[in-house]
């Protein structure tokens, strides 16, 4: 079912995110997790798509068993940095014939072991050439980019960022989904940015419930996220079971007023973990 349908029919989405387990004994953490999420009844699930070529077999293969076994909506991300035309139109088919409707069109992180830059970006070099590509190939594709309330890391401002996000609407996207952040003031002046800048399209809340905040400390120094302090303060030093509480109680707040003005959609990364989510969503009461 494409995204873009479900997005003009209803108010507002839920969906959650995961990623192909590295390892074989983590896989039942993660077929666990969707078992349990499932009963939320989310519009849509995505799996995330390594960088560097090691686990990208893995999320075609993922994306194919949540949605043939579980019976989810699914979306597939794909990156296009050091992938071929070929090779991407080759996914392109392979997604068409297994009837996977959603993409997450993305750039891809750099790979810290890469030498040669040049050659990665020889066939793309932005998550827009990928979005010019699929609706080029086949236009029936719902397509999804990232946008970036806080800007992009790379970027030398948000305004910038914003015209790059342009780009990518420009060559077809249908919705964004924002990376993680914790102060929705970044959300609303990012959503009030857009508009200046004449993007319309839905915008949905990526959401990350803290489960461990060391974790996270090191994922958003990254990715450009800025974690608050006091929130740092307050889960330094407590047990895993205190730290999750602190990051469901947060998370709720943070949904709850995102909620409360009327947010398109909450998108969850859950880490595989289901706990967190669940207990978010239990807190928010949502019908
Ligand atoms: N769930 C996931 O898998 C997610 C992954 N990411 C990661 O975030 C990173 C960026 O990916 P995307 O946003 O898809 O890439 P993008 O190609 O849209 O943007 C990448 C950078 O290039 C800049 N840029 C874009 N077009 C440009 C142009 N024409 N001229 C000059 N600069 C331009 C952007 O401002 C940004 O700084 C990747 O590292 C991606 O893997 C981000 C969000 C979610
Ligand atoms: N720049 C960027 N790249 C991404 O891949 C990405 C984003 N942003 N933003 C949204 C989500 C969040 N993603 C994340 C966030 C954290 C971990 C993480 O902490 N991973 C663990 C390993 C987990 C495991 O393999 O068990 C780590 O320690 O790196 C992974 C994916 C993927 N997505």
């Amino acid at each position: 079912m494409k995204i873009s349908d479900i997005l003009s029919r209803k108010e507002r989405v839920l969906s959650f995110e995961f990623f192909p387990p590295k390892k074989v004994e983590n896989e039942h953490i993660l077929f666990e997790s969707i078992e349990r999420l499932k009963r939320w009844n989310p519009d849509f699930v995505s799996v995330t798509y390594g960088a560097g070529g090691s686990t990208r077999d893995k999320t075609l293969d993922w994306t194919k068993k949540i949605k043939d076994d579980y019976l989810l909506n699914v979306m597939m991300h794909l990156t296009c940095i050091a992938s071929t035309r070929e090779g991407v139109i080759n996914i392109l088919k392979e997604l068409k014939k297994s009837g996977i409707d959603n993409i997450f069109a993305l750039r891809g992180d750099i790979p810290e072991e890469l030498d040669n830059i040049e050659e990665a970006f020889k066939d793309f070099r932005y998550a827009s050439d990928l979005v010019r590509l699929i609706r080029e190939v086949d236009d029936s594709f719902s397509i999804g980019v990232a946008g970036y309330p806080e800007g992009h890391i790379e970027c030398p401002n948000i305004g910038e960022d914003i015209e790059n996000l342009k780009k990518k609407v420009d060559q077809g996207a249908d919705f964004i989904i924002t990376q993680l952040f914790f102060d929705n003031r970044y959300f609303y002046d990012y959503l009030d940015m857009l508009e200046k800048y004449c993007i319309t399209l839905p915008v949905i809340a990526g959401i990350m419930p803290i489960i461990n905040i060391k974790q996270v400390i090191k994922f958003t120094d990254m990715c450009g996220a800025t974690v608050p302090e006091y929130l740092k303060n307050k889960m330094m030093d407590r047990s895993p079971e205190e730290m999750l509480n602190i990051g469901v109680d947060f998370a709720t707040k943070q949904c709850r007023d995102l909620l409360e003005n009327n947010v398109k959609g909450l998108h969850f990364y859950t880490l595989n973990r289901s706990r967190a989510t669940i207990n978010v969503l239990k807190n928010l009461n949502l019908d």
